[in-house]
């Protein structure tokens, strides 16, 4: 395994731990989307790839398409190195397994966090708590182009509004996180994207904010936004009818069993939402234990087989080598989550592997 060190690291938990630092009250200019657009331009060819990849999403989600959506990737992209190496090895196990699967890899540059913590790749690219935003969305907008460039369509969790202009045209599934699923902004700014969403059950593990956000989403709305040039604008959205649940679990209790999935359709079919869902393999479905994500997909795996078509998706937080580890200053191992644990390569290899035979 190699071994990295980030060179910043030792200010991380001092950072965190002391928020009445001079940073505080700190401002640093952001370049405008438009720039990092121009900058990082999707050409003709990798638009088509992208809207093509957005439908064959949307195909999977509306059941016309009866293969299964797989989103995959690591918790949080911490190193764009480790991620494009993921992304090689994502790339060519997709071309094995696409008869029966569609893989989207999460590269996920947000994070929610319970309380304090490292908040991804936008926020702060040196994992130091320096807070360098604007090489934070350079580089999260680079790491995205050069994996749809790899023919991978790309997810991401959407959490601060203000980023989407930078990075929504590169996106084929979007998720709104289970923090955030009750939020009203989120709503409004699920209802501008053109890929398809994923809202999440609550941490609570309450699943009718995820409907509810359905309908408001496919509404149109009147929000607050920024444009391309970075002004403020009243935006008209359209509304997104490409919208779905994803049970992840809550708090620490899984909800990906027939009777869970049962009583979510009917709610669903009750909201006269899509009743085509997702399950989160990880997370409270997993009990926060990485290795028990391969139970919970062989589970829906098994609900698929005996009939219920509305399992159309799954997640799974995997990385090149299993398990998570500490920000710390001289210890950094390759390709190691930083957030959540994540499953090994290998694993995610017999795992997809596994899912394709069984959608034979
Ligand atoms: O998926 C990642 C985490 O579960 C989420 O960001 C919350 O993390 P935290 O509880 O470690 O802050
Ligand atoms: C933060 C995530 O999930 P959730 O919103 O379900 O906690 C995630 O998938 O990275």
């Amino acid at each position: 395994m190699n071994a990295h060190v980030s060179p910043a690291c030792t200010t991380l938990s001092k950072n965190l731990a002391s928020p009445m630092n001079d940073s505080l009250n700190s401002s640093q200019p952001l370049p405008l989307p438009a720039e990092l657009r121009r900058n990082v331009a999707i050409n003709g060819q990798l638009g088509e790839q992208i809207a093509h990849q957005r439908q064959a999403v949307q195909r999977i989600l509306n059941g016309q398409d009866k293969r299964l959506l797989v989103v995959v990737g690591p918790c949080s992209v911490d190193d764009p190195k480790a991620a494009l190496e993921y992304a090689d090895r994502l790339a060519a196990l997709s071309e094995e397994v696409s008869g029966q699967l569609l893989p989207v890899m999460r590269v996920y540059v947000e994070k929610p966090r319970t309380t304090v913590g490292w908040k991804g790749l936008a926020y702060d690219p040196a994992l130091d708590g320096s807070g360098n935003m604007s090489t934070g969305i350079t580089l999260s907008r680079k790491l995205m182009h050069a994996v749809a460039s790899r023919g991978l369509p790309v997810a991401t969790e959407l959490l601060q509004p203000m980023l989407a202009p930078y990075l929504d045209d590169l996106l084929s599934w979007v998720a709104i996180g289970a923090r955030t699923t009750e939020s009203q902004l989120h709503r409004e700014l699920a209802s501008d994207l053109a890929a398809a969403v994923g809202f999440k059950n609550a941490t609570s593990g309450d699943v009718q904010v995820a409907i509810d956000a359905m309908q408001a989403a496919a509404h149109s709305h009147q929000r607050f936004a920024m444009d391309n040039e970075g002004r403020p604008i009243m935006q008209e959205t359209a509304g997104n009818p490409n919208t779905h649940v994803v049970l992840r679990g809550g708090h620490g209790e899984p909800n990906y069993q027939a009777h869970h999935v049962r009583a979510a359709v009917n709610a669903l079919r009750e909201a006269k939402q899509n009743p085509r869902l997702m399950v989160d393999c990880s997370h409270a479905n997993a009990r926060k234990d990485h290795r028990r994500q391969s139970e919970v997909m062989l589970d829906v795996l098994a609900q698929r087989k005996a009939g219920d078509a509305n399992l159309v998706a799954l997640m799974l937080e995997s990385y090149l080598f299993e398990g998570k580890q500490a920000l710390s200053p001289n210890a950094m191992r390759y390709g190691v989550s930083v957030t959540d644990a994540c499953v090994s390569w290998e694993t995610t290899e017999r795992l997809l592997k596994t899912a394709a035979e069984r959608m034979s």
